[in-house]
């Protein structure tokens, strides 16, 4: 409905949860993305990754992470390579059931940070 937010729409905190569970395995399987996370706790990435995903669509959480531009500022992401993560996120929403509607409204909101990850 209207008046219910986009993280209600798409099931609330296991569903956040288990996007970001999926999104975590599509990075792992995938060459060119992984490298970037090589080095990475990623107990700490999925932690502030599910605040981060809560926030964007309007849940009731706080993001205790660093900002975007801190964190992807000094990694060189082209627009290519955000495009393609993009991609695998949207694998991640798909292998757990969201409605594509739902995942619009997700990829609606999660483009805003293009500018702020993209290498300039
Ligand atoms: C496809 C391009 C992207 C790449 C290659 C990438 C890469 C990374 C890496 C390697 C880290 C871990 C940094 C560390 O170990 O200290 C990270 C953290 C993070 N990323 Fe991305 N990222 C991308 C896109 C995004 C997008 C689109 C979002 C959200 C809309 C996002 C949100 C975050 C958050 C919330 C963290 C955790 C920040 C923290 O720990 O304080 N990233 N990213």
């Amino acid at each position: 409905s209207q008046n219910s937010s986009t993280y209600q729409q798409l099931g609330g905190q296991p569903k956040v949860e288990e996007i970001v569970d999926n999104f975590i395995t599509e990075i792992e399987f995938d060459s060119e993305m992984f490298e970037f996370f090589k080095d990475s706790d990623i107990d700490r990435f999925r932690e502030k990754l599910i605040e981060h995903l809560c926030l964007l669509t309007g849940g009731p959480c706080q993001y205790t992470g660093d900002s975007m531009e801190q964190v992807h500022g000094g990694m060189n992401i082209t627009e290519s390579t955000f495009n393609h993560g993009v991609d695998l996120f949207i694998n991640a929403m798909t292998k757990a059931d969201i409605p594509h509607p739902i995942q619009n409204k997700i990829l609606a909101v999660m483009i805003h940070t293009r500018d702020q990850i993209i290498y300039h």
